[in-house]
């Protein structure tokens, strides 16, 4: 589904990371943890081609990244789902309205999407919070209605960036269950997350794997986390 190859990224003169390689087969869930600064965020924006790569190959769905124009990107970044770490949310829109912008945005019917938007609100538990602005919503809150905006489109991936910030036990575990419940419909899961008993918790009971990202490099972890 994704696919990078011995990519390398800088900012200026400083590298985050260098000849890494990834590949998440569809249907698959993986963790992304490492210490702060290490990178994950800029892996993501990879994943979803926000950004290039100084070298290496990304590929999306079998495609060179490299190759495509910014219609061919757009038309693959649709099939990818993003749950942003600070949400990104336009705060003079209602939830609803937010939900719903991947669809205005695509040029899709958005009045035909409007059911779709209520049965997410209503999956992550925000049916009662719909016509509120994102700024009265709590952070757990915050992050359900981010999680509904990521998969209004049917994304194939969905690619969630420390989806439990900020929220308590409680609900990170019941973010997690949602992010489940995706991947066992066939969704393929990247989540970055610091929360390593989350992982933990989350691994006992699922295939998720754990991918770590430290000193520039990443490496899959085993049993010391
Ligand atoms: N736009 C940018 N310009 C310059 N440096 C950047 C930029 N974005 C990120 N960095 C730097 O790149 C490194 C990796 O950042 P990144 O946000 O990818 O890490 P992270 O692992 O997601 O961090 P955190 O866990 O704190 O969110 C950090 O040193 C950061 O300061």
């Amino acid at each position: 589904m994704i696919e990078l190859e011995d990519v390398s990224v800088s900012y200026g003169d400083r590298p985050v990371f260098g000849d890494v390689s990834l590949n998440l087969p569809q249907g698959s869930f993986h963790f992304l943890t490492g210490p702060s600064g290490a990178g994950k965020t800029t892996l993501l924006r990879l994943c979803y081609l926000a950004r290039r790569p100084d070298r290496g190959r990304v590929s999306l769905f079998g495609e060179p990244a490299a190759a495509l124009d910014r219609d061919g990107v757009s038309a693959l970044r649709r099939r990818v789902g993003v749950v942003h770490q600070d949400c990104q949310f336009v705060d003079h829109l209602s939830v609803a309205e937010n939900v719903l912008l991947p669809v205005m945005v695509s040029g899709g019917d958005v009045a035909a999407a409007e059911a779709d938007m209520k049965d997410l609100l209503s999956w992550v538990g925000l049916d009662h919070a719909a016509e509120r602005l994102p700024t009265e919503l709590s952070g757990g809150e915050r992050q359900r209605a981010a999680l509904a905006r990521a998969v209004i489109l049917s994304p194939d991936v969905i690619l969630a960036d420390e989806p439990t910030g900020n929220v308590d036990w409680e609900m990170s575990l019941r973010i997690i269950g949602l992010l489940v419940e995706l991947n066992k419909l066939g969704k393929t899961i990247l989540c970055a997350t610091h929360d390593l008993s989350l992982i933990r918790q989350v691994k006992s009971r699922t295939s998720a794997r754990v991918l770590r990202l430290r000193s520039g490099a990443l490496e899959l972890a085993g049993s010391d986390l």
